[in-house]
């Protein structure tokens, strides 16, 4: 079950963006909803431009994306026109277990057949800025090669999904609030050396590229994100606050918030 809150009531609260608000009664329904957000999307994307680019996170995303690499999607997406990135990226062996590649390759992509050429993992033996300048100037290559459009609106790189978690403090990405990178405007990846959550060197797209984007599902489960999820979709902050990261994502295209029961339970 759930329901879907007022889109133009919430496109006020996310600037341009189309929002709705998912609420599911478990995290297991979350799950199942996620699986067939994602493979519509797939079919849409692959019929009318011939590839999806995904970009992941870490965290819990990767485990309540696991719908999706069971019957019938596993069968029936065509993997092969797949292109996957990382929002984000802890700067560690990509075979620590700190790693959102390791977290995800585990998870997912040993499980369905995306060819490797089109994964894009970082470069895990570089230092956090000459990952960031990497990862930016393996995305400009792309652009450059037309894999990846840019934004006629914003000139930054438009992605066609984006699946994103939030932390309690309300980050999204390694956008922190209390850090300068959430407030980037230039460059498209960034790194951070004091990430406040573990492990403190990472590598992360900025807001510009973030909000680019077409596609945006933010996927929260679980009671200890409840009032922060309130915060940033219910009863907002005090006037003149810093808002949190996430209540600066506004895609180009649809926002849509998964959220399970016990992370929904404080908005009226
Ligand atoms: O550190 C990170 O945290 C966020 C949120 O993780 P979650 O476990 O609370 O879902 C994640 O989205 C990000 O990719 C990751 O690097």
């Amino acid at each position: 079950t759930n329901f879907i809150a007022s889109p133009a009531s919430m496109a006020l609260a996310h600037g341009k963006s189309k929002t709705t608000i998912l609420k599911f009664d478990s995290e297991e329904d979350v799950a199942v909803a996620l699986a067939k957000y994602t493979a519509d999307l797939s079919e849409k994307y692959i019929r009318e431009k011939g590839s999806i680019s995904v970009v992941l996170s870490g965290g819990t995303l990767i485990d309540t994306m696991r719908k999706l690499v069971e019957s019938p999607y596993k069968e029936s997406v065509d993997w092969s026109k797949w292109l996957i990135f990382w929002v984000d990226e802890r700067v560690v062996p990509l075979t620590s277990d700190d790693s959102n590649y390791k977290l995800a390759y585990d998870g997912f992509l040993s499980k369905v057949p995306i060819p490797s050429s089109n994964i894009y993992a970082i470069n895990d033996k570089l230092s956090p800025e000459g990952a960031a300048k990497d990862y930016e100037a393996r995305l400009k290559h792309l652009v450059v090669s037309k894999i990846i459009p840019l934004s006629n609106a914003s000139g930054f790189p438009k992605f066609d999904l984006m699946l994103l978690g939030m932390g309690p403090d309300g980050h999204v990405a390694s956008l922190f609030p209390n850090r300068p990178q959430r407030y980037e405007k230039k460059r498209w990846v960034t790194f951070i050396t004091d990430s406040p959550k573990p492990p403190p060197p990472r590598i992360t797209f900025t807001f510009p590229v973030i909000n680019s984007s077409s596609d945006i599902a933010m996927v929260v489960t679980g009671a200890e994100l409840a009032d922060t999820v309130n915060i940033a979709l219910g009863d907002g902050l005090p006037p003149d606050s810093i808002p949190l990261p996430s209540m600066e994502v506004s895609p180009e295209g649809e926002l849509k918030w998964f959220l399970d029961k016990d992370a929904a339970s404080k908005l009226k």
